[in-house]
């Protein structure tokens, strides 16, 4: 089935070659610090084809004023060194408009993979929030879950399991179907993968409705497995996917705003 009615849809005079500062929701897990929430042209990577940024924001949650001890100072530079690597991480997607077809803004993450740099911050970042809450799963939705996910899941010792589109896995499944714009899709995981009680963490590169990352929570808890958060590289806020995550925490690097 195709699925690319999915895609989030925007007018082409949306688009702006000078990235404009969002302001993240309170609720939202984000990280970064609020100086520099603005994508600096110069500060990208240079890539052949089209590069075009469209109102993105490296997020950030922790807003700090001012510093009044050398240790405020150290957290505020840590900081910027996060900041840092979620700017590099922002400016190294590249947002294709019209694909895969006409008003669809795509994100994508493929150029990502070719600036070492920012491919080992994004791993570094998850592993920094992920290695020590006691996860033993990483779940990785196809296909973009599937360049993520494995990396963390070694870095953090835990073992990778793929949700996988249907009829793709060889031994005994279990599925749940979710909806799209029109239509419906299903992912499947092996029986056996996980145990109930295992502690988990879904990784996908996006999240856009919500549909794909609530069927793999429900994938994951009806056979008891306890789901900590799930994790995209970038969020397209407009679509209110988080709302459909039934208050599950979602920790995201990059805000796509339109
Ligand atoms: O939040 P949602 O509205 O569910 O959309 C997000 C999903 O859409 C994209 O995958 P897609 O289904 O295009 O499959 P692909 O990764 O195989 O290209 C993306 O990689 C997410 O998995
Ligand atoms: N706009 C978008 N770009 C990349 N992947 C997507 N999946 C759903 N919407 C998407």
């Amino acid at each position: 089935m195709e699925n690319s009615s999915l895609f989030l849809s925007s007018s082409p005079n949306s688009l702006s070659l000078s990235p404009t500062k969002t302001t993240p929701a309170a609720d939202c897990i984000r990280i970064g610090a609020p100086r520099t929430t603005t994508v600096l042209a110069s500060s990208r990577v240079e890539f052949p084809s089209i590069r075009l940024h469209h109102s993105r924001s490296p997020l950030s949650p922790l807003c700090c004023t001012a510093s009044e001890s050398v240790k405020e100072e150290q957290e505020m530079a840590l900081k910027d060194g996060q900041d840092d690597r979620i700017a590099r991480i922002s400016s190294a997607i590249r947002v294709i408009p019209n694909f895969p077809k006409p008003g669809i803004l795509f994100q994508d993450i493929t150029t990502l993979l070719l600036d070492t740099k920012a491919f080992k911050d994004t791993i570094d970042l998850f592993v920094e929030r992920y290695k020590d809450k006691r996860i033993s799963v990483v779940a990785g939705v196809e296909a973009r879950g599937f360049i993520f996910g494995p990396p963390i899941a070694l870095a953090i010792g835990a073992k990778f399991v793929p949700m996988r589109k249907p009829h793709k896995l060889p031994g005994e499944v279990i599925s749940e179907e979710y909806s799209l714009e029109y239509g419906t899709d299903k992912i499947e995981m092996h029986v056996g993968a996980v145990e109930a009680g295992e502690r988990a963490l879904i990784i996908d590169d996006l999240i856009a409705t919500g549909g794909t990352l609530c069927a793999a929570i429900r994938l994951l808890e009806r056979v008891g497995v306890d789901v900590v958060e799930c994790a995209c590289v970038i969020e397209l806020p407009e679509l209110k996917g988080r709302a459909r995550l039934g208050g599950k925490p979602l920790f995201v690097l990059v805000d796509a705003a339109a």
